[in-house]
């Protein structure tokens, strides 16, 4: 397995720019998630990576060798990458076995030993290996395209989100028989996704594209903590937003008084809570707009006497009733963002002395 780095890359398609500066890089044996909404060019990044497209400007090197960019161009059969597509691509008219064996060389491919190693691999009983595609439930579909892709022990793993048409709790399965047999072969790999809770659970850093740029690169606790930006917090998660004053490490804010996760000037500040962190308990203060029950947890929507709207998290035994009030206090510690000071109006230029 190969480490990736991307390095300033940029890719347009006629005059719209899809890809703007990426730097991204990849350690050895890790997973990193490209998250980011739809049309940000995470596929387009992706397939730059395989070597279906290439970048308009910029480098792709894998295990320290360019395979695009700086006037050279490696085709992807030649880059040992292997692929996972959104809905298995399966070739029908294979069976299970036959299309893992494909993945392997020529000499392997009867190997039936290796085969359900494979399988074994990504959770699969080997009894499944005669089957055809079509006999598989949609998770099983995809772990068989990850045994292929892993087949030929690639330098990379490409993963197009993998889970997408799966349903939900398919798709944690699936999730995790991915995540350890990745793990288990130290495969280096990129998923795409635009689900949030897939990205923070599944890898090692989480790479946010936004309009074709990288926001932030980081690891899933980093960057749900300490975002770079409002922005990227309410992406990666819910984000309990409001707007205070800060002085000496601490802010005044409609929740009372916080204390500021990181040093920011003193003057007026936005600051980030997670839902998790407001407590409710039954008093003056803040007005339940609407409880939704998952069972484990639930969200409570609160109006603030501002108006805002915010959410709390809280266990499911002991819910507030719709209506109820409740007195919010706050765990831990809040992230400041400071607010950028508006700029005066221009001065009118006095007339030039006659
Ligand atoms: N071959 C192409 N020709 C012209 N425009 C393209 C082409 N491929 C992608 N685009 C445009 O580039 C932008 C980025 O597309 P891309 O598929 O990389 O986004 P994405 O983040 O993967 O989106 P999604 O999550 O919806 O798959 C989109 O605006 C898309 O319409």
């Amino acid at each position: 397995m190969s480490a990736l780095t991307v390095t300033g890359l940029a890719k347009s398609y006629g005059r719209t720019p899809v890809l703007t500066g990426v730097d991204l890089h990849v350690p050895t044996g890790t997973t990193t998630a490209l998250l980011g909404p739809s049309g940000c060019g995470k596929t387009t990044l992706l397939r730059i990576v395989a070597g279906f497209d290439d970048p308009d400007a910029g480098t792709v090197e894998l295990g320290g060798r360019v395979v695009s960019g700086a006037g050279r161009t490696v085709p992807a059969r030649r880059r040992g990458i292997g692929f996972v597509p959104q809905e298995g691509g399966l070739f029908p008219h294979l069976s299970v076995a036959g299309n893992v064996a494909f993945g392997l060389p020529r000499r392997l491919r009867r190997d039936r030993v290796r085969i359900a190693g494979l399988l074994a691999l990504v959770g699969l009983d080997a009894a499944l290996a005669g089957r055809a595609p079509h006999q598989l439930s949609g998770g099983q579909q995809q772990r068989v395209a990850l045994a292929r892709a892993l087949a030929p022990e690639p330098s990379l793993v490409l993963l197009d989100e993998p889970f997408s048409s799966l349903d939900a709790a398919l798709r944690e399965d699936t999730r995790r028989a991915v995540v350890e047999a990745l793990r288990a072969t130290g495969a280096t790999a990129v998923l795409v996704t635009h689900d949030q809770a897939e990205a923070l659970s599944t890898a090692d850093q989480v790479a946010v594209l936004r309009g074709g740029t990288l926001a932030q690169l980081a690891d899933p606790r980093t960057l749900y903590r300490d975002p770079r930006d409002l922005d990227v917090a309410a992406f990666v998660g819910e984000a309990v937003v409001l707007d205070g004053v800060a002085a000496g490490g601490r802010v005044a804010s409609e929740l009372g008084e916080l204390v500021l996760a990181r040093p920011c000037p003193d003057g007026p500040v936005r600051v980030l809570l997670r839902p998790e962190q407001l407590r409710l308990t039954t008093g003056p203060g803040a007005r339940v707009r609407d409880v939704d029950f998952y069972g484990h947890d639930a969200r409570v929507e609160l109006e603030l006497p501002s108006g805002r709207r915010v959410s709390a998290r809280t266990e499911g035994a002991d819910l507030p009733l719709r209506g109820a009030e409740v007195t919010v206090t706050v765990q831990g510690t809040a992230v400041p963002f400071p607010v950028p000071p508006v700029a005066p109006p221009p001065v009118p230029r006095a007339p030039a002395a006659a």
